[in-house]
């Protein structure tokens, strides 16, 4: 069932009632893959309830999380910077985006958490390991389940297309547990309304697509984070520690030819409490083509994008700011006959 959450609902001007989906996961399957779809389609973005994953497999990674940021910066800084895997803090990838923030990231391969977690977590890195990769291996069989679920929706003939591109072992997925620090000043940055719907709070992460395929995020108690509408209006997501919210990312709009759209979002930093979050980024392995399904691209429909592999894009995203539309450098002019341009799936 798609039901507004009744705390994230907002009236626009036109004083139309908007509201971020929730699917129940425990719902009959053809009703699902539909509401999935429609959900993709209308916002990049939805709540999943009754998703199956053990509160524990949750709690353990965020007690982790807790420990790990309670530490002095010395400490943290003999994580490892993050170049890109390990401890970063304010700094947002290598061109200059600056974010109220620290963070771990981490790739999902079970030797490089192996490897990082002997100086993350110094005194227990094989439970941390273990810890971080039972969450992982959950968040990525929902992963799975939702793109097989979209992918039966949308009559894809191969319905394990998506989900088989996050299984492969070469998967470039990551995962990233941001920490946001209460933010009492006011600058004179978070004074410019035409910057910001909320003014008394300073940005904790800047305005971006995720340039995965999809991204499982999971928070604490504490709000911030805000996604946009198509037509441009923020709306608060209200945090729920239970439950996980579902963001379609770049590469999924290339792979549906633009049916689906990935969703902007941002997080804006609490005044008192401290947020933090867990996201994991479905990717592809890098030499993977990313190009949309034969069974999005018709004569009527051609497709939107050159072919590119999950290689390409990312190193356009690294070359790239936080908040740039990278996609446009890999769109087609819409005269171009390009109806070749797709899987053969
Ligand atoms: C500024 C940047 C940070 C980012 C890489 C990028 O150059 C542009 C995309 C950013 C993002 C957003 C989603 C999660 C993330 C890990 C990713 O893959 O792309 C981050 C990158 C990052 O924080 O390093
Ligand atoms: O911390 C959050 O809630 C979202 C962060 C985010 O968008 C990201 O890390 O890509
Ligand atoms: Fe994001």
């Amino acid at each position: 069932m798609v039901v507004p959450s009744p705390t994230s609902m907002i009236r626009t001007k036109k004083t139309k009632a908007v509201g971020i989906p929730t699917i129940d996961l425990s719902m009959e399957r053809s009703e699902l893959s539909e509401l999935v779809v429609k959900a993709c389609e209308e916002y990049g973005f939805f709540k999943v309830v009754n998703h199956g994953i053990p509160k524990e497999v949750i709690s353990r990674l965020e007690n982790e999380g807790t420990e790990f940021f309670s530490k002095n910066s010395t400490e943290k800084l003999q994580a490892g910077t993050s170049t890109p895997f390990g401890y970063g803090c304010k700094n947002i990838g290598p061109n200059g985006d600056k974010g109220d923030l620290e963070y771990l990231l981490l790739h999902t391969n079970p030797n490089s958490i192996s490897e990082r977690s002997k100086t993350i977590a110094k005194d227990h890195p094989i439970k941390f390991s273990c810890i971080v990769t039972d969450y992982i291996e959950a968040v990525k069989e929902l992963a799975c389940e939702i793109l097989e679920l979209a992918a039966e929706g949308l009559w894809v003939p191969d319905k394990s297309s998506l989900s088989k591109v996050i299984k492969d072992v070469h998967s470039d997925s990551v995962l990233r547990i941001n920490h946001y620090p209460p933010v009492k000043k006011l600058s004179k940055d978070n004074l410019d309304p035409s910057k910001f719907q909320n003014n008394n709070n300073t940005i904790g992460f800047g305005e971006h697509s995720d340039p995965q395929i999809l991204t499982i995020l999971r928070s604490n108690n504490v709000g911030g984070l805000q996604i946009s509408t198509q037509h441009g209006l923020w709306i608060p997501v209200h945090p729920d520690p239970n439950e996980f919210y579902v963001m379609v990312g770049d590469s999924l709009q290339v792979l549906t030819n633009g049916r689906f759209v990935s969703v902007r979002h941002r997080v804006l930093t609490n005044t008192t409490k401290p947020r933090m979050s867990m996201m994991y980024f479905a990717a592809p392995p890098l030499n993977w083509w990313i190009s949309p399904l034969s069974k999005m691209v018709t004569a009527h429909n051609p497709s939107l994008y050159k072919p590119f592999t999950w290689a390409q894009y990312k190193q356009a995203a690294y070359a790239l700011r936080l908040g740039d539309s990278r996609l446009d450098q890999f769109k087609l002019q819409k005269q171009e006959d390009n109806t070749h341009y797709h899987h053969d799936t």
